[in-house]
């Protein structure tokens, strides 16, 4: 309202004057216009409605009706208020702030909300209490249940005093039997009553000590081993599984069931106690299983496949003039000759005492002599691929009854291209007698299937494809870490320049004395330029390569079996499972270019539970196994030279992606 406007409403005592421009009012002056301007509007609602209800202002019935009315909703919404404080003051922004920042901080005081889960609609809830529960059972056990009474500190498990248990136990069903009979008037047979009196003298000699966790499980027979002393002992011997339905591993080769004339054969050649990949692995063997082993070099893994094999022989009919023309009954391939003789040697070692027929068939000697070896008739063929492919082609021979295969250093067959070849003979054997695909499907005990057994210290994925289309529901058995070698080898690295891996190595050979070194030199031509070299200076050494003929190979090996040289200098064709006894160091003149060939080169030392020594130089022309070899050195707690350790390639995997985080195959050493 604008000053000249009130001036119709002009306050008692203020004199209008038109004359006169409009005044300033103090605030007093408004207020009391505005007083006065309530009083008329309140004046004129007044007459407005006594005008048109027609009713004297003071005792209108409905006006004081109305008022009451008005009375009472007012008091009913003071109430209200009261009773809501939060609601009303949440009405202030300021108070709902507040009220936000106490909930926040110090939490809601209004009350939560009840969830009811699903489980709870289920739950009956029952409408009395236990202590209203008058029933009272009439089993005297239940009657005044056992309460356990420890003992700590008296030699029982847990303080728990399990005799007593048992004895208060047979005491009570006693009772309850006895008043069973008197109840029906009849009376205890003598049967009835000796079964309960035995009942008691078992309680009373019960063993307290009956589980003996105490026991470690070399202490326990075998039928008292539980599942945990079985996982003790895997543990012990670092036995993995991985396959289903895995018999249990043998502690000894008394439990081995291996065969009586077997074990006599063990004794002999003085294996005293099974390695872990025999006790694992024979079993299986056994059982008829398909096996692939993965274990340390020169962990025994021959002996391993050789024995259940000579044992399944065993259970077959001997070899007649009926069915020797048939083919051998086991067929055992390795990638090189030597590898072929050697495990001859010990196939022979164990079959002499059984009249089991061993021979080998290998390049580098006449095909038909070795053709007509085997139509003479022979149980087991050990032989490497290519030669035994070229006898079936050419009908030398033939595998009719052949059940029983071991690929020897499976992934280095693939890896020298013999995979056709290995693949070619497994086809010649019947296949009728593979096992069903299916593995739950049952096996016809009386049936007899093929047995495959794989072996080696590596395990590409080469040869886990081969595994996939020849061996059924095979039980994997890893010793340790795969691809990791052996803890007796004690390994050293070199960083040097190419002009001075002679000097170096003559350094070596002369800290040797009486004992033996290998020298892996990457290929044939420089082999046998370094031994030349050695042999001037006066050093006893032998070579060995492919290069060389059989004849030489074997006269080589054989001098430096018997000590004739004290070093061979030799190619890759020596890395893989050559075993010679008492090898004290490996030195790799040349690093070889892939980790697998480092790890079996270097197992010829620390062979059988001895220790050896592995010496490798390393150029800068190594760069493509750095980051392996390190991962390997720090996984063997071994030095890395420094100059290795900083070097760009020793810090990724060649091919890896910087930054890519480790794929769920890639092996991860922490420092
Ligand atoms: N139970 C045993 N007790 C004692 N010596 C054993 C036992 N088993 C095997 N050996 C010996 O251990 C040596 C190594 O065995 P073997 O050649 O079978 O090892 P490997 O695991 O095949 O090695 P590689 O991987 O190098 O081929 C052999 O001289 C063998 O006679």
């Amino acid at each position: 309202m604008t000053i000249s406007e009130r001036s119709m409403n002009r306050p008692v005592g203020i004199k209008p004057d038109p004359s006169k421009k409009p005044v300033y009012l103090t605030k007093a002056q408004r207020e009391q216009l505005a007083l006065q301007d309530e009083i008329a509007d309140q004046k004129r609602c007044h007459e407005h409605l006594q005008a048109k209800y027609n009713c004297p202002s003071s005792d209108n019935h409905y006006c004081g009706k109305n008022r009451k009315r008005d009375r009472d909703r007012n008091s009913d919404r003071d109430r209200d208020r009261e009773k809501e404080p939060n609601r009303v003051r949440l009405e202030n922004p300021a108070e709902k702030e507040l009220e936000a920042i106490h909930e926040q901080y110090l939490g809601s005081k209004k009350p939560k909300k009840r969830v009811i889960t699903s489980s709870a609609k289920l739950r009956s809830s029952f409408d009395w209490q236990n202590s209203e529960d008058t029933s009272r059972d009439v089993n005297p056990l239940y009657q005044n249940p056992h309460e356990a009474r420890p003992h700590f500190g008296r030699g029982f498990f847990g303080g728990i005093d399990r005799r007593e248990q048992k004895k208060l136990a047979i005491k009570n069903e006693r009772e309850m039997q006895e008043e069973i009979w008197k109840k029906g008037g009849v009376e205890a047979t003598a049967v009835e009553a000796a079964a309960l009196k035995k009942k008691e003298q078992n309680a009373d000699l019960y063993d307290t000590f009956d589980m003996r966790v105490d026991q470690h499980w070399t202490d326990k027979k075998l039928e008292e081993m539980t599942e945990r002393d079985w996982r003790i002992f895997r543990e012990d011997y670092n036995i993995s599984y991985k396959g289903s339905r895995i018999p249990c591993p043998m502690r000894n080769w008394t439990e081995s069931k291996l065969t009586t004339e077997l074990l006599k054969a063990v004794e002999r050649a003085g294996y005293k106690k099974p390695s872990p990949i025999q006790m694992a692995s024979i079993p299986l063997g056994l059982q008829q299983r398909d096996v692939i082993g993965v274990a340390e070099t020169g962990s025994g893994k021959t002996a391993a496949f050789v024995l259940p094999m000579l044992n399944y022989i065993t259970r077959l009919p001997p070899l007649s003039e009926e069915n020797e023309a048939d083919g051998p009954y086991a067929v055992v391939m390795v990638p090189t000759r030597e590898l072929a003789q050697q495990i001859e040697d010990e196939t022979v070692k164990f079959a002499h005492y059984l009249g089991i027929k061993v021979v080998s068939i290998v390049g580098g000697q006449s095909i038909e002599e070795q053709g007509f070896r085997i139509r003479q008739g022979c149980e087991v063929v050990i032989a490497t691929p290519g030669r035994l492919l070229d006898c079936l082609e050419r009908r030398y021979c033939v595998m009719n009854q052949c059940n029983y295969v071991v690929l020897d250093e499976a992934d280095r067959m693939i890896d020298m291209g013999f995979g056709p070849q290995v693949v070619g003979v497994l086809d010649a054997m019947p296949s009728s007698n593979m096992k069903p695909k299916n593995e739950d499907e049952e096996l016809d005990e009386k049936k007899i299937y093929r047995t495959t057994y794989m072996f080696s210290a590596t395990m590409p994925p080469a040869v886990e494809r081969l595994a996939r289309n020849y061996l059924r529901n095979p039980a994997v058995v890893t010793i340790g870490t795969v691809g990791k070698a052996t803890d007796l080898i004690t390994q050293h690295v070199f960083m040097v320049k190419e002009s001075e891996k002679m000097f170096k190595l003559q350094r070596f050979l002369d800290e040797l004395g009486d004992k033996t070194a290998i020298v892996f030199i990457n290929s044939r031509k420089r082999v046998d330029t370094v031994a030349k070299n050695l042999d001037k200076s006066g050093y006893r050494v032998t070579t060995l390569h492919g290069g060389k003929s059989q004849e030489q190979r074997e006269i080589s090996l054989e001098g430096f079996r018997t000590k004739k040289y004290n070093v061979l200098v030799a190619s890759d064709v020596a890395g893989r499972g050559i075993d010679i006894p008492d090898v004290a160091h490996v030195i790799n003149y040349d690093m070889p270019n892939k980790l697998e060939a480092y790890t079996h080169r270097i197992g010829r030392t620390g062979r059988a539970g001895k220790t050896g020594v592995a010496t490798t130089f390393l150029t800068l022309q190594d760069t493509e196994v750095f980051y392996d070899l390190t991962q390997m050195l720090i996984q063997s707690n071994s030095h890395v030279p420094p100059e290795l350790a900083r070097h760009e390639a020793s810090k990724l995997k060649p091919g890896s992606i910087p930054g890519r985080p480790p794929r769920r195959n890639d092996i991860v050493f922490t420092h």
